[in-house]
Parts: C-alpha cells; sequence; structure tokens
C-alpha cells in the first residue's frame, strides 16, 4: 500500500505548490507542509536516516519552495505529477474545499500583523506564488464539507480503497523521475484512528508563537527542530492577541497531514530498520507541537541563570528557630521562578519524610575524628533540597544551636566542609550541579565557614575556579567567638588564622567565624538597607565594623520578602478551623474580626471587638526590646487593651510573660513556646503587632503584620525603619507607627496614638489597614536583586 503514500504526498505536492498561487489566505498549512518535507529528507542537517532518495527529491521541491530557479523546475515536474493524482481523484478534492475557510481563517489569524516578509510562513507564501500560474486551485486540498477536524488524513483514508492502483503507478513514476517518493511498497500500516490510513500520519498541530518545548519522541526531534527554525523568526515577537487566538484555533483544529510512509522511511533497509526501531506501530508518526501547556517562558533571569545553593542552619518548614529559616526556605523558590537551578543544602536534624537517601556517603576529618555524612534530597517548589545527615545533627532539631561552645563548631564545620562538596556529590534530578556558573549562598556565622573552605581547599589550588561564595548577615550579634585556640577545629593552613583572629578591648586577641567568611566571602549581603547602615557603625558593628566598612564595596542592603503561599490571609491555613476564617482586601470586614474573636476564644479572653488587641511573637531576648514592653505593660493595662505575646528565649523573659499573665489574666496572655500556628493566629486576629526591637536587620513579622491587616508599631531601627513608613494623619499615607529610640515613653507615645486613631478614627484605620494589605512583600523583587549580587559575584576575580 505504499500507493496510499506516494497519493497523499502527490496531495502534499499539489497543495505546496499550487494552493497559494490563489489562495494565500492558506498560508499556515502551506507553509507549513514544505518545511517538514524538507527536514525529512534531511536537507537541514537532520538525522541522517532520512536521507536516501527522498534526499534528493524533497531537496529539489524543497529548494524550488525556496525560491531557486533549479528548485523550481523540479517543483514543476513534481506539480505535473501530482495533477495525475488530482485528476483521478477530482471528486473528492472538490469535497474539501471547506478546508479552505477554515485554513483561510487561521491565516488571517497567524499572520504577522505587521507584514514582516521575515517569517517563513509567509515568505513560503509568497514564494509559493510563483507558482499560481499552475492551474492548481487550493479547492485541492479542501475540505468542502467542513468536517471537524479538518483532515487531510481522512481524505487520504477515502483515497485509500480506490487509488492504489494509480497511486502506485504514480509512485513508481515518481520514483523513476527521482522526485520525491519512493515506489518500494511499503506494509499496510495498522488502522489508526481513521480507516486504513496508509500514509505516516503527521497531525499538525499548531504553530505557537513561542516554540520552546521539547519534541514528543525522539524520532520527532529533528522535524521539530525543523519547524521551530522556521517559524522561529516570526516568533521572536512578544505574543498578539491575535496569535494567541490563531493558536487557539490552530490547535483546537488539529490538522492532520499526510505523509507517505516513504518520506517518513529512507529507501534502505537499514535506515528503515532504524524507522522501526523507533515506530514500532508504521501508522502514526504524531508531530507533537509545542502546545500551551508545553511552551515554557524564556527564564525571568535571562542570561543570568546560575546554580545556586543557599547553605543554611535551619530551613522552614522542616527546621525554624526565627526569621533565618523563613528566609531560607522562601529565597530559594523566587530564586527558582526566575529560572535559576536552585539547591537548600540545611542539617538533616530529623526524618524528614520528603527526603530520600542519595546513597552518597562521604568522610571529613573534623578536629582529627573521621566523621561520616550521607546526603538525603528532595525536590519541591522547583527548588532541590539537600540534608546532610550525621549523628552530629541528628535529634537536634530542637536545639540546633545547643551544646557547649566547641560542639557547635564542630558541628558547623561538619556542616560546611560537606556542604561545599554537594555540588560534586550529589545528583540532583540525576545530574550534580558541578562547580561552573555556581555560587553558594552562607548565612550567618553558622554558615561562614563555607566561603572560606571554598577559599582554602579549592580556589586557592585552582579549583572550583568558577564557584563562588556571598554571605548573608541575618544578625551580626551572632558571630562565632571563641579563644584562638579554636581555630583547631576548623582544620585550615596556618596563615588562614589571620582571617579569624579579631581584637576587642572586652576580648582581648579572639577567634571569630563570621569576621573570617566577610572577608573570605565574594560578595556581603545583609538583610535590609537601614541595617546595612548600622553595621558600618560602632554601634550596630558589634565589633564587626571595621571589616564591614573595609569591605563596604561588596556589601549590599537587600530587604527581605516574605512567603505569600504560607503568610496571606487568604490561604492561611491556620485560619481553617476553631472558628477562624481567610480573608482578603475584600473580607477584611467580616474576615479578621472574626479571627479576633476566635483569638481571644482560643486564649480564653473575653470576646470584645471593640478592644484593641495588641500582639508581640519573637525570641525573648534583648534584641527584640522585650524589657521596653515589660516597662509598659502598667501603662498598657490602663488603656482598656488586650496584650497577647508569644515567644521562647531567655528564661527570666519567659518568667515575666508568665507574671503578666497572671497579674493581669483577663487582659494578658503570655504563651512561652514556639508555635507557628499560634504565630500565624496572633497575626490574624490582633490589631497591633508590636515590635520594639533594639535592633533588627530587618524583621519579618511586621511584614506579616501588615499582610494581614494588622497595624505595626515598631522601633525606626535597620529594617523596621525601611519597611514600616510612619503613618501621617494628614495625607493619611503611612503603614504604622515608629519611634525613634529604644525608650519606655517613646514607646507608649507612638503606642497611644495608634491607640487613639483605632477607637476614633476608623476610616484612617481602615486606610492604614488597606494600604498595608495592598503591598507587594513577594520575594520576587528581593531574588532580582540577589540575582544582580550573584551577577557581580560571578564576574568579579
Ligand atoms: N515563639 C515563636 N513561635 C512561633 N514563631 C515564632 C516564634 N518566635 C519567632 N517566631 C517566628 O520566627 C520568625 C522571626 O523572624 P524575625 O525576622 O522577626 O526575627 P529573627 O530575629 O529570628 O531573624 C533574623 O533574621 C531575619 C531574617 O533575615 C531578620 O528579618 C531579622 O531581623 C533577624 O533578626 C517569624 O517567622 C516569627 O513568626
Amino acid at each position: 500500500m505504499a500507493s496510499m503514500g506516494y497519493f497523499a504526498a502527490g496531495i502534499d505536492g499539489s497543495i505546496l505548490l499550487h494552493s497559494a498561487n490563489h489562495h494565500r489566505s492558506v498560508a499556515p498549512v502551506i507553509a507549513y507542509r514544505p518545511r517538514k518535507l524538507s527536514m525529512f529528507c534531511g536537507c537541514s542537517g537532520g538525522r541522517r536516516r532520512w536521507t536516501a532518495q527522498p534526499v534528493k527529491a524533497t531537496g529539489e521541491a524543497t529548494e524550488g519552495v525556496d525560491g531557486g530557479d533549479k528548485s523550481d523546475d523540479a517543483l514543476q515536474a513534481t506539480i505535473e505529477k501530482s495533477k495525475k493524482v488530482l485528476a483521478l481523484q477530482k471528486d473528492l478534492l472538490q469535497q474539501i474545499s471547506e478546508r479552505k475557510k477554515l485554513v483561510s481563517s487561521i491565516k488571517n489569524s497567524i499572520i504577522d500583523p505587521e507584514g514582516s516578509e521575515q517569517t517563513s510562513l509567509e515568505s513560503n507564501v509568497s514564494k509559493l506564488d510563483a507558482h499560481e500560474t499552475e492551474g492548481n486551485d487550493i479547492n485541492s486540498i479542501i475540505d468542502p464539507e467542513g468536517r471537524e477536524p479538518p483532515s487531510l488524513e481522512s481524505n487520504v483514508s477515502k483515497l485509500d480503497a480506490r487509488e492504489s492502483e494509480d497511486a502506485t503507478e504514480l509512485g513508481k513514476d515518481l520514483s523513476a523521475n527521482g522526485t520525491i517518493f519512493d515506489a518500494s511498497p511499503q506494509p499496510k500500516p495498522k488502522a489508526t484512528t481513521s480507516t486504513n490510513v496508509q500514509p505516516k500520519e503527521v497531525t499538525s498541530v499548531p504553530l505557537k508563537s513561542s516554540v520552546t518545548a521539547a519534541p514528543k519522541t525522539s524520532s520527532n526531534n529533528d522535524l521539530y527542530k525543523e519547524l521551530k527554525s522556521s517559524t522561529e523568526a516570526r516568533i521572536s515577537g512578544p505574543k498578539t492577541s491575535m496569535e494567541e487566538e490563531s493558536n487557539k484555533k490552530l490547535k483546537d483544529t488539529a490538522v492532520k497531514i499526510a505523509i507517505p510512509s516513504d518520506i517518513l522511511s529512507s529507501t534502505e533497509d537499514e535506515q528503515r530498520e532504524d524507522l522501526k526501531e523507533s515506530s514500532p506501530e508504521p501508522a502514526t508518526v504524531e508531530v507533537q507541537g509545542p502546545t500551551e501547556e508545553d511552551v515554557k517562558p524564556p527564564p525571568l533571569a535571562g542570561a543570568n541563570v546560575m546554580n545556586v545553593i543557599l547553605v543554611a542552619a535551619e530551613c522552614a518548614p522542616w527546621v525554624k528557630t526565627g526569621g533565618l529559616g523563613d528566609v531560607a526556605g522562601a529565597l530559594p523558590k523566587a530564586l527558582a521562578r526566575r529560572g535559576h537551578r536552585v539547591m537548600v543544602v540545611v542539617p538533616r536534624y530529623g526524618n524528614y519524610a520528603e527526603a530520600q537517601d542519595s546513597g552518597v556517603r562521604k568522610r571529613y576529618k573534623i578536629d582529627g575524628q573521621d566523621m561520616e555524612v550521607t546526603y538525603f534530597q528532595a525536590y519541591i517548589d522547583g527548588v532541590d533540597f539537600v540534608f546532610i545527615d550525621s549523628p552530629n545533627f541528628r535529634h537536634m532539631g530542637n536545639n540546633i544551636y545547643g551544646g557547649n561552645r566547641v560542639d557547635i563548631l564542630k558541628r558547623m564545620a561538619l556542616f560546611c566542609r560537606s556542604a561545599v562538596e554537594v555540588p560534586w556529590h550529589v545528583p540532583c534530578g540525576g545530574v550534580c550541579y558541578g562547580d561552573g556558573n555556581l555560587v553558594f549562598i552562607a548565612n550567618d556565622w553558622h554558615t561562614a565557614l563555607l566561603p572560606v573552605y571554598l577559599k582554602a581547599y579549592y580556589r586557592d589550588h585552582g579549583l572550583m575556579k568558577y564557584t563562588r561564595s556571598i554571605l548573608v548577615i541575618h544578625n551580626i550579634a551572632h558571630q562565632g567567638r571563641g579563644p584562638l585556640e579554636d581555630f583547631s577545629y576548623v582544620d585550615l593552613p596556618p596563615h588562614y588564622l589571620d582571617y579569624f583572629k579579631m581584637y576587642d578591648p572586652v576580648g582581648g586577641d579572639h577567634f571569630n567565624i563570621f569576621a573570617a567568611g566577610l572577608k573570605a566571602a565574594d560578595r556581603i549581603v545583609t538583610v535590609s538597607h537601614g541595617y546595612a547602615w548600622e553595621l558600618k557603625t560602632s554601634e550596630g558593628g558589634w565589633g564587626l565594623h571595621g571589616i564591614i566598612n573595609e569591605n563596604d564595596w561588596k556589601l549590599r542592603g537587600i530587604v527581605n520578602g516574605i512567603d505569600v503561599k504560607e503568610w496571606s490571609p487568604e490561604l492561611d491555613v491556620h485560619l481553617q478551623s476553631d472558628g477562624y476564617v481567610n480573608y482578603s482586601l475584600d473580607t477584611l470586614k467580616p474576615g479578621k474580626p472574626q479571627c479576633k474573636a476566635a483569638l481571644q476564644k482560643e486564649l480564653g479572653l473575653p470576646v470584645r471587638e471593640d478592644v484593641p488587641l495588641i500582639g508581640f511573637i519573637g525570641r525573648l531576648d534583648q534584641q527584640k526590646g522585650v524589657d521596653l514592653i515589660a516597662e509598659a505593660v502598667p501603662w498598657m493595662m490602663g488603656q482598656d487593651v488586650q496584650l497577647v505575646m508569644l515567644g521562647t528565649g531567655r528564661h527570666d523573659l519567659e518568667e515575666l510573660l508568665r507574671r503578666f499573665e497572671g497579674q493581669y489574666n483577663d487582659r494578658v496572655r503570655g504563651w512561652v513556646g514556639f508555635s507557628v500556628k499560634m504565630a500565624h493566629r496572633i497575626t490574624a486576629g490582633a490589631d497591633i503587632l508590636l515590635m520594639p526591637s533594639r535592633f533588627e536587620p530587618c524583621g519579618l513579622n511586621q511584614l506579616y503584620a501588615m499582610r494581614y491587616g494588622t497595624i505595626p508599631v515598631v522601633h525606626a531601627v535597620g529594617g523596621l525603619r525601611d519597611t514600616v513608613q510612619p503613618f501621617n494623619p494628614f495625607e493619611e499615607t503611612g503603614l504604622g507607627w515608629t519611634f525613634g529610640r529604644a525608650e519606655v515613653n517613646e514607646l507608649i507615645h507612638a503606642l497611644g496614638n495608634c491607640l487613639l486613631t483605632y477607637r476614633q478614627y476608623k476610616k484612617s484605620w481602615e486606610g492604614l489597614q488597606r494600604r498595608g494589605m495592598m503591598q507587594d512583600l513577594s520575594w520576587d523583587h528581593a531574588a532580582q536583586n540577589y540575582e544582580e549580587v550573584l551577577v557581580a559575584a560571578k564576574y568579579q576575580w
């Protein structure tokens, strides 16, 4: 039944050569065909098996279509052959005139509105115009009945019963003339969706405006590439609505085009074998063009796409003691959304369900002792998570910074030693990251050894030449300090001692891990602009301001974002039970008061809508200004407010919380503990969030609060100053209240104004809430800024 193939190809030839003469409107179809033919013939460097006799023939045809004189002759010859077939099948061919209308409409919508001649579709159309006088009409391929979906394949099927002899004859004829088709009979393929389809069938799928999807099968690879290159010229610009419309139509229509078996297979036996292998069912070759789902936009990062490995001691949701965990859980996802290949490396403190043993084991010597680590991994939200397992980390989840100084130091040394080699050892998705185009993002002192190891073990020796490191300062107050003897635990060449050696008037010479990391890192980031400035002062730099000033050129402040999947009142999973509800800007009015009532109820406080509910969430230490709140509590209790405090930390401050609750049981709740659920519920149910931090590198709770319509009252320091624009009652602008000095009177003054507005200026209050909720606080903007730092590091030598 090779005849069917020939015949179908004969139709194709007619289509190619004649249809456009009178009917430019069929451009998408007629342009599409010759490109495929040329590709099948190996004319454009496709796979070799497509060569042999068809190569020449089709090559000629293609050339003709492309405009060469010589090719025109060849095409002319093809036309003549095709005419014979057409004559035999006139009745059928007329049936398909309806196709014309359909294809015309497609063409009208797909054609470049600016009429650019560079598009392959159009140029093919115009070249085909040259053959107008051949007298074949587009009607020859157009289905007058407009069957849905219109399909040449079906036409071919109908012909199947009738024309085998004629077509065989034609095939022989064509073959003898060295034109497109092989006369050798082909085995009849099994029936596919259409009856007795002889030719291999190519489903002409929508010509997508931006083609990036991979072809479905390897045998379609070349076809895909050809298709892609033939359409790329016109698709480089942004998609117009017209293009989208036409794509949709094309997709819906899925024009099926018959391709002769002979073209799909080669005339050489081995090539047939080859084809058989890849296509055991001979009937159908489906050219899976890019579909809507397949088409991926180019990465937001463009040419800056890099491999990024963020290394942190904690990472939400697995392990979190504070804001670092939040950042490690969210920033990588935002970077991945920009198109970077991103990994997070974190110790494996517990049995995390998602993480699988990668089977990779390594040994590292720490303080003369061999320590084995195992790498576990997971792939979540576009990010590779690698968990480093070792007896040193296991079961430390609730006490990750616990133990004595040397224990922590050894843990972090082991973690950094094993993390820096992850890109070599751990195949994520089957492929290791490798050390080219790679940047590590280390965080705080716990991982500040990583930039040092990268330099001392590798880059100093010409290894990992294209790997860079960035160190992020989330909190300079914790530095990994110890006596100089601690240097022996980090296993570094003696001259590296200078990196760690610090002097301060209190401790004298000492060993300082953060200092070494800041010197060794290629770039330094901190989590707000305000804090970047403060770090350079003697008050804000905590002894490291000298080093930070020296390295000012590589320091940048980038304000944290928030994970809006975790922290949005619309989606918050912790607001879906116990009387809490999800709410949005539109449902703020019923939603937030309902959450407030639920919180009051849950905590056993009087359920009163009119009483201002003030919240505090945070580590209980000097940084967070809990002592200032404590000083202000007597004043607050005279204001008819409710106060809810959630935190863990210093025992004396935990005691304070308990004491206040006991003392003011009808108005105060002090929840000592770490509860993510309560943190979300307080953020939603409170009217006001108090953050009197003495210093605050960025602060996330005020960002979460604003997202939930809860008004922050903050000490204007570090990131709090960057993110909470003070309320201006005259212009009705701003997001909350700030106070300039960490003193109780200032706190009381700011909170007093806040309470006044809450009680007496409801409209202003609502404006504050709405402005806060409407901000884009997502990580996307921050990720873009991080990307700039990644690129700066990459090109830094
Ligand atoms: N008892 C408790 N129960 C439940 N959740 C609790 C909790 N105590 C705190 N949290 C949560 O921990 C996070 C604290 O983040 P912060 O940014 O406010 O402070 P932290 O000082 O830890 O982070 C440091 O790093 C971050 C990230 O860069 C900087 O924003 C910040 O200024 C810097 O001090 C929030 O998600 C909060 O809800």
